[in-house]
Parts: structure tokens; C-alpha cells; sequence
């Protein structure tokens, strides 16, 4: 039988890095966990196990550490884009780079309204994301947010939906909403100040979310979405993935006790699953 080798990639993932830039008085830390992904002529190494086209996963994961002394200096998408660089630029065999990576998000400790110059807390589930792809056709930045979770304890309700004879979900005008958003945007081009435009985005996405009088998960999504769109020129799609995560009220009759909105029963699973991209028309 004949085959042939379709779509392939290889590379190093979860290279977990972490940087010290020293300061006379103060340090700044950083941890990332970077994959690489090489596309290109690797044919023979499949077919024939001929291995002189191959970069080895272990130089890749080398060539972070070594670039990140001298290249790791400011925003995930500036660091990503030296490395997508590197590899096409070195490699005449690579066609396309994608680097990945995911900045876990430490803030300085904060005593009595001094930052404490080398103490760190960590962010929570919050992590900041950049995927770059570099090829003959140019270079893509995508920034975005993972983890984040975000609850509001009312402005949320769903009515109005589909009931048929297995529904047993009561209407609510007043409930909790309660996510582990994903978002992450393609700009249009490149962009100068890639981590003011995360920090301003992010705030846009907060905000949005704490104000609007959410009908549904999807209304929020697409308004988080939209919001975006509209304050940054710079970004030319946005996609969103929101997990439900259901609070539901406890039913507290049994002990004679009316529930008033006010306990629930917090469950992972299942969980509702709403995803969506936004872009301009
Ligand atoms: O905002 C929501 N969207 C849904 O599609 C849905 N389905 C459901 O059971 N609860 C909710 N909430």
C-alpha cells in the first residue's frame, strides 16, 4: 500500500524557564514555559530515518535557555518572535516556527505600601499567553490570557431558553457567573509595547465583564469580545472560551430554611462550554 506523509511538526514542549534581571536594589523575576514547533523539509527523516535535516529537540530546548540571556528582556510576544526568528533564519530546511509561550504571573510582595525589592506572590490560575508563527508568508502574533477566573455574584441571568420534556433548569433573572476564561486575540501586524496593550486589554475584558447585565454566558462572550474590538485597532480577531461554572442554589426547605440567593453549591462537573470568535465585519 502507498502512504505518504501529510502534515508534520516537531519540537520541544513545556521548556519551563525562569529569569532574574538583576537591578542595583531590586531584581525582576519571570517564569515561562515555552514550546517550540518546527515545520518544514523532514520528510527523509520520516521515510528513511535520515536524521540530517533534524535540528534535535534537545539543541531547541538549549537554544531557549541561551537566547532568553540576552533576548528575554521584555514581553512574552518580543522574546517568542526572537525565537521564531532564530529558527527560520538558521535552519534553511524549517519553513515555519511556532513559539508558544506561557508566563506564569508572580506580583511583588506589597508591606505597608513599599514593594518588597525580591519577594514575590503568585497570580493564582492567571497565566499570560503568546503564540508566534513565522513563515514565508510573514509572522502572526497571537497574545492572550488563560486561567483567569472571574465570578460576579449578580447583573447575570438565563431565561427565556428552550424547554422541553427533560428540562428541569429553573429561570433565574439574579444568578452568580462564574468563569475560567480563555482569550486570546491575533493582532493586525506587528505592535509596539506588546505588554501595555495585554495589561490595557485585559482591563477592557474585566471591565466588560463586571458591567454588563449578562442574559447569557454567550451574550457576556460576545460583549467582552466586541469591546475589545472596538478600543483596539490594533487587533483584528478575538476568541473566548468561558466554562460555566455553575454555582447552583441549595435547596434548603428540608431544615426549614428559605434559600434567598445565598448558598450554593459550587460544581466543576459537567460544566457548560461556550466558545466563540469575534471579528470585525
Ligand atoms: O449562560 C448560559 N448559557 C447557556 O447556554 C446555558 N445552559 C444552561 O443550562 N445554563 C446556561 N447559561
Amino acid at each position: 500500500m502507498k502512504v505518504r506523509l501529510e502534515e508534520n511538526a516537531y519540537g520541544k514542549n513545556a521548556v519551563n524557564l525562569s529569569k532574574i534581571i538583576r537591578h542595583p536594589g531590586y531584581h525582576e523575576f519571570r517564569q515561562i514555559t515555552v514550546n517550540v514547533s518546527l515545520q518544514g523539509d523532514f520528510e527523509s527523516a520520516h521515510t528513511e530515518g535520515d536524521n540530517t535535516k533534524i535540528l534535535p529537540t534537545d539543541t531547541q530546548k538549549n537554544t531557549v535557555y541561551a537566547l532568553a540571556k540576552e533576548h528575554f528582556t521584555s514581553a512574552i510576544e518580543d522574546f517568542a518572535l526572537h525565537l521564531a526568528g532564530h529558527f527560520i533564519t538558521t535552519q534553511p530546511q524549517v519553513s515555519q516556527a511556532t513559539i508558544d509561550i506561557t508566563e506564569h504571573v508572580y506580583s511583588r510582595m506589597l508591606f505597608d505600601g513599599t514593594e518588597h525589592p525580591h519577594a514575590y506572590i503568585g497570580g493564582g490560575s492567571e497565566k499570560r499567553t503568546a503564540l508566534i508563527v513565522q513563515n514565508a508568508a510573514g509572522t502572526t502574533v497571537n497574545a492572550g490570557i488563560k486561567d483567569l477566573l472571574i465570578l460576579k455574584t449578580t447583573d447575570s441571568g438565563f431565561e427565556h431558553y428552550i424547554k422541553d420534556r427533560y428540562t428541569t433548569l429553573k429561570e433565574t433573572a439574579d444568578r452568580i457567573l462564574a468563569t475560567q476564561c480563555v482569550a486570546s486575540w491575533n493582532y493586525n501586524g506587528l505592535v509596539t509595547g506588546y505588554t501595555q496593550q495585554f495589561n490595557d486589554i485585559r482591563n477592557t475584558l474585566l471591565k466588560t465583564f463586571a458591567y454588563h447585565k449578562s442574559l447569557s454566558v454567550q451574550q457576556t462572550l460576545f460583549a467582552m469580545g466586541q469591546a475589545v474590538l472596538e478600543q483596539y485597532p490594533s487587533v483584528k480577531d478575538i476568541s473566548l472560551k468561558m466554562p460555566n461554572k455553575h454555582h447552583i442554589p441549595f435547596n434548603l426547605e428540608p431544615f426549614g430554611m428559605n434559600n434567598q440567593n445565598e448558598i450554593f453549591i459550587a460544581t466543576d462537573e459537567p460544566y457548560g462550554y461556550i466558545t466563540g470568535t469575534i471579528t470585525r465585519e
